[in-house]
């Protein structure tokens, strides 16, 4: 039996939410062609998640929303996605993380998917991957095909 990739994920205005499913479902039809195929478990985090302590590795799935600076030579603060920073931080969570995946608007130019760059430094995680907005079906298949990889090399767990 197929162990599923767990991903936790956060969202504020929907659309990662809607991505994550689209995500699940491509990969639990993969995965009734071929058992072979991971199945993907969600699990959102909000302000209110509490952690009991990850047991098992998970990817992220993170947007961005940040407020002031560049990114590059001054500050920027990051809003509404605090939770999901919160969580990593908690106990030894972020040793389970694998991978982290990032989402925003490429108008935001250089901030484009900071926050999951900011993650990824921070919790010592692979930065794995990028959308824009909702994402598209051709993001999911690329993601789900970089997220199997990304299992199967996993030598840390
Ligand atoms: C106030 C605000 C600030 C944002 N800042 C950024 C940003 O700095 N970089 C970026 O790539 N996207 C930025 N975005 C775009 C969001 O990351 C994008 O809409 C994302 O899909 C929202 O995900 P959610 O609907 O799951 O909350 C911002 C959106 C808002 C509303």
């Amino acid at each position: 039996m197929t162990e599923p990739i767990r991903v936790l994920f956060i969202s504020i205005s929907g659309n990662t939410r809607a991505f994550a499913h689209r995500l699940a479902d491509y990969a639990q039809t993969l995965h009734q062609q071929d058992p072979n195929n991971p199945p993907i478990e969600l699990k959102e985090i909000s302000e209110a998640t509490q952690s009991d302590g990850e047991t098992k590795p998970f990817f992220v799935m993170v947007p961005t929303y940040l407020d002031g600076g560049n990114g590059i030579d001054n500050g920027v603060k990051e809003l509404m996605t605090n939770a999901m920073g919160d969580y990593l931080a908690e106990g030894e969570n972020a040793d389970l993380c694998l991978g982290i995946i990032g989402s925003g608007n490429r108008n935001f130019n250089e901030q484009y998917c900071l926050t999951a760059k900011r993650y990824a430094e921070e919790f010592d995680a692979p930065f794995l991957a990028d959308y824009e907005l909702r994402g598209t079906p051709s993001d999911a298949e690329k993601i789900y095909t970089i997220l199997k990889q990304a299992v199967a090399s996993d030598a840390k767990h």
